[in-house]
């Protein structure tokens, strides 16, 4: 103890184990980087898995099976649709704690994962910062105090201590930064995962394609990565400053006495109490903001999409118009915006910056003056004349530079207290950002996890598809409809609000029925008790007038409409060699971006394709038969990457599609006018090689050359009661099996008379065309000869 007191204060400074601490935690803090925590996620084979894993994916994480999601959903209930809107005023409440709390546990599952380690360390080093600054407060106040009293040893001690501080300093912001920028991509990453796993789900939930939310890529994108910012932030800017206010509180109290530490909290309230009156509901705006930016940026991707259309029909201008109005909606927001943050920022900076300090001069200036007056009096009164007498003239100057530390390490926590006030003030606005994008993917998240379920089909022998009075209705949720369409004014800002109500109704099941939420009476019923058998070998043709219902029809073969309520589907399953039961081949082909080798053989992935030279000349094979035997050629190669979609003609992308079909060889197929840009020869070619194949077709179309490759017919009506007929085409090569329900031969009659009439349409229809030119010749003639 005599030793220590014998030492310089700044020896004393380093020996003191309140000012070890510091070093101490910094210390620990490396050896926490060092170790292998922070390497890529990759590289780490123990990495650690949560109890949901399955098969990992490209992120590096295990891929969710859908039983894993459902046994999650019960933590998304849809919220009452004012609050869940994006529109509505997300709170601070219990609601937004309840949604942040089920987002959180999805970006950190549990103790035992990256993140958690991440945020320990993240924590580690705000801790660390606010330990250094108040090391650097006293250091401060130590420096100038041998300054005042002429020490010059103990000023360049002083001095080389402030260089060491710096040094951890340094080290500890650049960490949080990183740290903090970690945290937000991994939170991101999984929320991503998470959101992938749910939304593209395959068969039978189908989500990507019946969720009802417009702009959902914007959810997905901006609004996860923004969400993963901001929470990743808003730990550090709310932990942090509310340290620091403790800390520098503690410390600054024991300066202040009881009276200043009383007044300094009398600070705070006051201050908060302004701020909230203030402060504008930052949540909801950054909600709409979002949603206009998913509108104008959706806008945007049409037109990228759609571009040939919309240059054949020169519609430039209306797009501009379309665009020029979204983009106005969104940048009037912002601009409201940021005229209520100037009023908001003017308050905040005077009550942060101004009056605080003021109010923190104030604090420091009444114990001097009171000290000083006291000591003033004391000497007034007589018995300070001796003590004055005794007094040398260093006690003196000790007294001043005393007095000169504690001033200046209390003006310097003071100063770093009402900067640790204004970042508190910034993270309530930012808490209540985040309450609103929080707000947004809750939003997302329960909408999927609450989409009714389909009914799963029945299975049968696996190789029948099969339908007993199957009803096939519009679903009631209807997704274009509910959209809100760019260009009109009446984009209600309760679009959302809409949709979840129309969720709820649609996700109350109905005892009765498994299917309700897909028929009743809002719904329209295109084709009533629809009933057939068809097995392989018994190829169908569905026929009937334009929007009659014949691809309605195809979606519910394929799964992705629910058949009526009490009704049977029997549809047919993969086969044991791998053939899927049902292929469907729509009549816009799609293109994914990549090879052509993937064009052929997608949905399967590149990377499973075993790319011998016998397997590509297969997939030649393949392409020669859709009449594409050219295309790698011309093309450049199987490993070509372009935009098929502008790349390849009408024709040429139908007949790629055909190959596709070729070559994943499903039991049945369902090809929806898939040919109808392909010249009759080489349709009739291809579908040949289909039934080559054993793929049993089942074909919508409208062209009565068609009907040759087929053994049964079924034709929709379309007189409004949903009626149809289905019966074996007559002269039709004779198929495996036979047809159930209306299959005889007398009913063979009038698909054989339908036949005949459609041909004789198409026929008549030529001549009529011939005609018009005939009409033409003559009027030229007529006028030669008045001329002549
Ligand atoms: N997602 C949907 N939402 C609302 N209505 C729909 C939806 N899909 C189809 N419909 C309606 O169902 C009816 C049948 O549509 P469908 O596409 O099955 O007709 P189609 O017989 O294939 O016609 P086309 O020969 O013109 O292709 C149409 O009136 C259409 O407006």
């Amino acid at each position: 103890m005599v030793v220590f007191s014998k030492l310089h204060p700044n020896q004393q400074l380093l020996l003191n184990p309140s000012s070890q601490r510091p070093l101490l935690v910094l210390l620990a803090s490396l050896l926490i980087l060092r170790s292998n925590i922070f390497k890529p996620f990759a590289s780490r084979s123990t990495a650690p898995s949560p109890p949901t894993s399955t098969t990992s994916n490209a992120l590096g994480l295990p891929t969710l099976s859908q039983s894993q999601l459902a046994e999650d959903a019960h933590r998304f209930p849809l919220p009452p649709p004012t609050t869940a809107a994006a529109n509505a005023t997300p709170g601070l409440g219990l609601p937004f704690l309840h949604q942040l709390r089920s987002l959180l546990r999805i970006v950190l599952p549990s103790l035992y994962t990256r993140e958690a380690f991440l945020l320990t360390a993240h924590s580690t080093f705000l801790v660390l910062r606010t330990v250094l600054s108040i090391a650097v407060a006293r250091l401060d106040g130590r420096i100038v105090r041998d300054l005042v009293s002429a020490d010059g040893k103990g000023f360049l001690t002083g001095l080389g201590l402030w260089f060491i501080l710096a040094v951890p300093s340094i080290y500890t912001n650049s960490m949080i930064h990183h740290l903090q920028s970690t945290l937000a991509m991994r939170f991101r990453t999984r929320l991503t995962r998470y959101i992938h796993d749910l939304y593209l789900s395959s068969a039978p939930h189908f989500r990507y394609y019946r969720v009802p939310l417009p702009g959902i890529d914007q959810y997905i994108t901006a609004d996860v990565d923004a969400w993963a910012e901001s929470v990743a932030g808003i730990y550090g800017n709310l932990m942090k400053p509310s340290l620091d206010l403790l800390l520098f509180t503690s410390q600054l109290a024991k300066s202040l006495g009881f009276r200043g530490t009383l007044l300094l909290f009398v600070n705070y309230y006051v201050t908060a109490k302004i701020l909230r009156a203030v402060t504008p509901s930052f949540g909801r705006l950054a909600a709409v903001e979002a949603r206009l930016e998913g509108e104008y940026r959706a806008g945007v991707g049409r037109v990228g999409r759609e571009s040939e259309e919309i240059a054949f029909y020169d519609g430039g201008a209306r797009e501009r118009d379309i665009l020029t109005r979204a983009y106005l909606r969104l940048i009037k927001h912002v601009n409201s915006i940021y005229k209520i943050r100037i009023a908001y920022e003017w308050t905040e900076d005077f009550v942060i910056k101004y009056l605080w300090s003021a109010a923190g001069y104030g604090l420091i200036a009444v114990p001097l003056l009171i000290t000083r007056k006291r000591q003033g009096s004391r000497i007034a009164d007589g018995e300070g004349a001796e003590a004055g007498r005794r007094m040398r003239k260093s006690d003196a100057d000790s007294v001043v530079a005393g007095r000169t530390e504690t001033y200046i390490s209390n003006r310097r926590l003071l100063l770093s207290l009402a900067d640790a006030g204004g970042r508190l003030m910034y993270a309530y606005k930012d808490l209540q950002e985040v309450a609103g994008l929080t707000g947004r993917i809750y939003t997302l998240l329960s909408t999927l996890h609450n989409l009714p379920p389909l009914p799963t089909a029945l299975l049968g022998d696996g190789d029948t598809f099969a339908l007993k009075d199957v009803d096939v209705c519009v679903p009631r949720h209807p997704f274009a409809s509910q959209q809100p369409q760019l260009d009109s004014p009446e984009a209600k800002p309760d679009s959302q609000n809409h949709l979840i109500k129309t969720l709820k109704t649609i996700s109350q099941p109905n005892p009765d029925s498994d299917s309700d939420a897909f028929s009743g009476p809002n719904t329209t019923t295109l084709v009533r008790a629809l009933t057939f058998t068809l097995r392989p070998g018994m190829h169908l043709m569905i026929t009937g007038s334009n929007g009659v219902g014949k691809t309605a029809v195809a979606r519910v073969l394929a799964g992705l409409w629910a058949p009526g309520s009490s009704s049977t589907l029997v549809r047919p399953t993969k086969g044991a060699d791998g053939r899927p039961g049902v292929f469907v081949i729509p009549q816009r082909s799609y293109h994914p971006t990549g090879s052509l080798l993937s064009q052929v053989i997608y949905p399967h992935p590149v990377s499973e394709f075993n790319a011998s030279a016998e397997a590509l000349h297969e997939l030649g094979g393949l392409l020669y038969a859709a009449n594409l035997g050219y295309l790698v050629d011309r093309e450049g190669g199987w490993d070509t990457v372009k935009e098929w979609r502008d790349v390849l003609s009408g024709g040429e992308k139908q007949r790629l599609a055909m190959a596709r079909l070729f070559y994943h060889r499903p039991k049945f197929a369902i090809l929806d006018e898939c040919t109808s840009a392909v010249s009759s020869d080489v349709e009739g070619q291809m579908y040949e090689h289909a039934k080559s194949l054993g793929i049993t077709l089942i074909t919508i179309s409208l062209r009565p050359t068609l009907t040759k490759y087929h053994t049964h017919l079924l034709t929709l009506s379309g007189d409004g009661t949903g009626s149809w007929t289905f019966s074996r085409i007559a002269n039709a090569p004779q198929a495996h099996a036979h047809a159930h329900a209306h299959d005889d031969d007398e009913e063979a009659a009038p698909a054989e008379h339908l036949t005949r009439v459609l041909e004789e349409i198409r026929a008549l229809e030529a001549r009529i065309e011939e005609s018009h030119g005939w009409e033409k010749r003559v009027k030229e003639l007529g006028e030669e000869l008045k001329a002549k």
